[in-house]
């Protein structure tokens, strides 16, 4: 006979790593955001899509705290960010990587990577300056080379490896293709893929359908500050409405 007690109950659903609703955003006067909402799970790499200026960069800094911002629901690994000031924020494990490349140009790619170090962090991957060449080789052939002897896409690395030596848990990555050249943006999707793999959860801002669709589980696509869709990454590609509606394609 069936015992109904007896019977295994389906496993618990953790919560996601990071929890946004009813996002607002603010410039001065001017309202950007308006109740943008997503979720970015353990592990999982969801993509913010949108036109240009729809507010994907806003989105991501009002989560760190960098754009005056309200919320009702601002959460990050059971923390409440809403009242937290950026650099706060930045030690609880989110690391931020704007879209305009922040590397000290007088240091080496060795001394961009120490000013980053941080201690490990229980649940984030911990990164060393040698895990980080095999990530990005092309930093390892330049370690002794300065900022400014650097390519646009090298530096755009480098702030991305710099990032990481914080050992964050969450990754908040703005427009990581912008401006890339071809082979470089492969080897930024190969390194997303990577960093999934070692366990981090990123939120990527992203115009570029093809990169988003070489690394994102989900994604959620904002217009003029709103939420428009949200979904699994393969159910926008397969969406050909949507992505005439909210993206420049
Ligand atoms: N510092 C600022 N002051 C006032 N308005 C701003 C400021 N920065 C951005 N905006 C406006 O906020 C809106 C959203 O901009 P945001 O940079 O978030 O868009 P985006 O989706 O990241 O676009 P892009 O792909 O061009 O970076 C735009 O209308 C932009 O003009």
């Amino acid at each position: 006979m069936n015992d109904p007690l007896s019977s295994p109950l389906p496993p618990p659903v953790p919560p996601p790593l990071l929890t946004v609703e009813g996002l607002q955003a603010w410039y001065g006067r001017a309202h950007i955001l308006d109740g943008v909402a997503l979720s970015v799970g353990r592990g999982e790499v969801v993509a913010l899509m949108g036109r240009n200026g729809a507010g994907k960069t806003t989105t991501l800094k009002a989560v760190m705290g960098l754009a005056q911002r309200r919320a009702a629901v601002l959460r990050f690994d059971g923390r409440d960010l809403a009242a937290l000031p950026a650099h706060r924020i930045a030690r609880l494990g989110i690391g931020y990587v704007p879209e305009d490349r922040r590397i000290f140009a007088d240091l080496t790619v060795e001394e961009n990577l120490e000013v980053g170090r941080q201690p490990p962090r229980p649940g984030a991957p911990a990164w060393t300056p040698d895990k980080l060449y095999e990530l990005f080789p092309n930093l390892k052939e330049m370690r002794g080379r300065r900022g400014t002897r650097m390519s646009g896409g090298e530096q755009q690395m480098l702030t991305l490896a710099r990032t990481l030596m914080g050992n964050p848990s969450l990754l908040l990555l703005d427009e990581p293709s912008e401006g890339l050249a071809p082979l470089i943006v492969r080897q930024m999707a190969e390194a997303v893929r990577r960093l999934k793999a070692e366990g981090l959860s990123v939120l990527l801002s992203e115009q570029s359908l093809s990169f988003a669709a070489a690394v994102a589980d989900r994604a959620c696509v904002i217009e003029t500050g709103r939420l428009r869709w949200t979904g699994a990454m393969a159910d926008l590609l397969a969406d050909r409405q949507v992505r005439t509606a909210y993206l420049a394609v």
